[in-house]
């Protein structure tokens, strides 16, 4: 064995060959090479590692295979993994990559000496933590993300954020991680953006390689395919909610910034499309708040013609009130379309702590696309943040808060790499570097049911403006206009109950005026 190698794993391919499309007319060798010829191209598209995966064949075919394939990728210098057969990959000089129920590492060790590089596939973070102890592996393979069609016996899905508690376990580790199952370009975005787990220093544990089968194997341009997938590995996205500097800013800053946001809604410069699909009880407030602000909403809850209007809006606004599985998949697909879209979605997670479905929702939704706000109660960000120390009633949170409020949106924010918005008699806002507190608004607000959707629906429609300020300013400024209305609304002389504070606040946000927002805005950098 050659002294080990220290590879690059940004794009992992794993062979695949019953999945192969029939020969171009171009491809004038024997049919069975045909293999060779597609796993040539996908080398040339960028591929850096290769494992030779052959279920089903005996150890002859195996050994041929694997010899064949190893003369291809030494031509592209490339390491060559065979997996699970220890025996093909001894008699090839090869490394390998082992499962869960196949001979341990450590014996695979043994039996290929220390140049040799070995992979184990892991599940879930207890896996991990034996890999590390045992110290043997080289990487992970770390699945699977999603579902697939290609393996059969498939491990529980673990979704982008298993994968990332996976990652936090590994830590700042040596072993090299890559994702397999279910890595396509459309499942790229959202994984990228969603698998870096935070450290303790500060920094994130990223993944260090794709790892896919059927992209490659099935594409009938294994080159071009290969490309784009190496392509949006090395384009890894800059965390959407960390775009602005706010590390720099002031409150006073901020404060200008989210006014200038009211005056651009205001003075109609912009008039956001915000498409809500959102629960029954609040639907017509929320409508007739984003209409007050100078916004046009939609209501919009049919999976079918998500993908259009996908096009066509500025912010995607997904509420867990009320929620079935037709309203959860159309927002599966919304949100989805949202981000190819590249348009910002907004998410609050009403009521998430009060069942068990509802935190599965929250967290397949969350699986599925990428949010850039999350706005919830005490209790709905206690829950997402797995934290017990808030309860929820329902969809109310309950108690006294949590001691240490900044300390806990910030680290959520972190963790899932967005703005995340806490409302209540004061609101916390942080975009996992800075939090900020808005002390606005009025006890009138706990008085109407839906208020905390209709602060949702004014954040929604602010980030719809897709101002270079970006999410976190757009959190800021809907909390500001809303609470500072709600303080206008409350000074009405017509406002003797709930049900006048619910008019009088529709009034308010239509009549808010900049210097209002300027004049009155209690925000404080914490
Ligand atoms: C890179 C990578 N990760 C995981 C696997 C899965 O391996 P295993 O659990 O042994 O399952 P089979 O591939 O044998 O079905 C892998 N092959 N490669
Ligand atoms: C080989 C394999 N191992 C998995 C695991 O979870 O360990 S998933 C998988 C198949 C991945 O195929 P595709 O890229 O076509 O989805």
């Amino acid at each position: 064995m050659p002294p080990k190698p220290t590879p690059d794993y940004r794009l992992y391919y794993v062979t695949g060959r019953s999945l192969l499309p029939p020969p171009p007319a171009s491809y004038t060798g024997p049919e069975e090479d045909y293999y060779l010829a597609h796993l040539e191209e996908a080398l040339k598209g960028g591929v850096t590692v290769v494992q030779v995966r052959e279920k089903d064949v005996d150890g002859g075919e195996f050994l041929e295979v694997a010899r064949r394939t190893k003369e291809v990728c030494d031509k592209y210098d490339v390491p060559l993994f065979i997996n699970d057969r220890v025996d093909v990959a001894l008699a090839l000089k090869c490394h390998c990559h082992v499962g869960q129920t196949d001979l341990p590492a450590r014996l695979v060790r043994q039996l290929l000496g220390p140049d040799a590089l070995i992979g184990v596939s892991v599940n879930t973070p207890e896996e991990m933590r034996v890999v590390m102890d045992e110290g043997v592996a080289d990487y992970v393979g770390v699945g699977p993300c999603f579902g697939t069609q290609t393996k059969k016996n498939l491990n529980p899905i673990l979704g982008p954020r298993g994968v990332r508690a996976v990652l936090e376990t590994l830590g700042e580790s040596e072993v090299k991680a890559v994702i397999i199952g279910g890595i396509t370009p459309s499942t790229i975005p959202n994984v990228l953006a969603q698998t870096p787990a935070p450290l303790p220093s500060g920094g994130y544990r990223s993944l260090d390689g794709l790892a896919v089968v059927s992209s490659i194997a099935a594409s009938t341009e294994p080159e071009t395919a290969a490309r784009e997938l190496r392509e949006m590995f090395d384009r890894k996205p800059a965390y959407p909610a960390r775009s602005l500097n706010s590390d720099a800013l002031s409150a006073e800053q901020v404060v200008e910034q989210a006014v200038e946001l009211l005056r651009i809604l205001k003075d109609g410069e912009k008039t956001p499309l915000v498409h809500h699909i959102t629960n029954f009880v609040v639907m017509n407030d929320t409508a007739n708040l984003t209409l007050a602000f100078g916004a046009s909403p939609i209501m919009s809850a049919s999976p079918d013609e998500a993908p259009h209007l996908s096009q066509l809006i500025s912010c995607l606004l997904l509420n867990l009130g009320t929620i079935t599985e037709a309203q959860l998949n159309a927002q599966k697909i919304a949100g989805a379309a949202a981000n190819r879209n590249g348009k910002p979605v907004v998410f609050d997670p009403v009521g998430v702590g009060a069942t068990e479905y509802r935190k599965k929702s929250a967290s397949d939704l969350l699986n599925t696309c990428h949010v850039s706000i999350i706005k919830g109660n005490a209790g709905e960000i206690g829950a997402l943040s797995g934290l017990s120390e808030v309860k929820a009633r329902g969809v109310d949170s309950v108690g006294k808060g949590f001691k240490d409020p900044a300390t806990v949106v910030k680290t959520l924010a972190a963790r899932e790499k967005l703005v995340v918005a806490m409302s209540g008699e004061t609101d916390y806002i942080s975009d996992g570097q800075v939090s900020f507190t808005i002390k606005n608004g009025t006890f009138w607000q706990e008085k109407i049911t839906g208020s905390g959707c209709m602060a949702s629906a004014a954040v929604a429609l602010f980030a719809g403006l897709q101002h270079e300020s970006g999410p976190f300013v757009a959190a800021v400024a809907g909390l500001l206009a809303i609470n500072v209305a709600a303080e206008i609304a409350a000074t009405r002389p017509e406002v003797n109950g709930p049900n006048t504070f619910r008019a009088a606040l529709i009034d308010a946000c239509y009549n808010l005026r900049p210097e209002d927002v300027r004049s009155r805005a209690k925000l404080q950098r914490v």
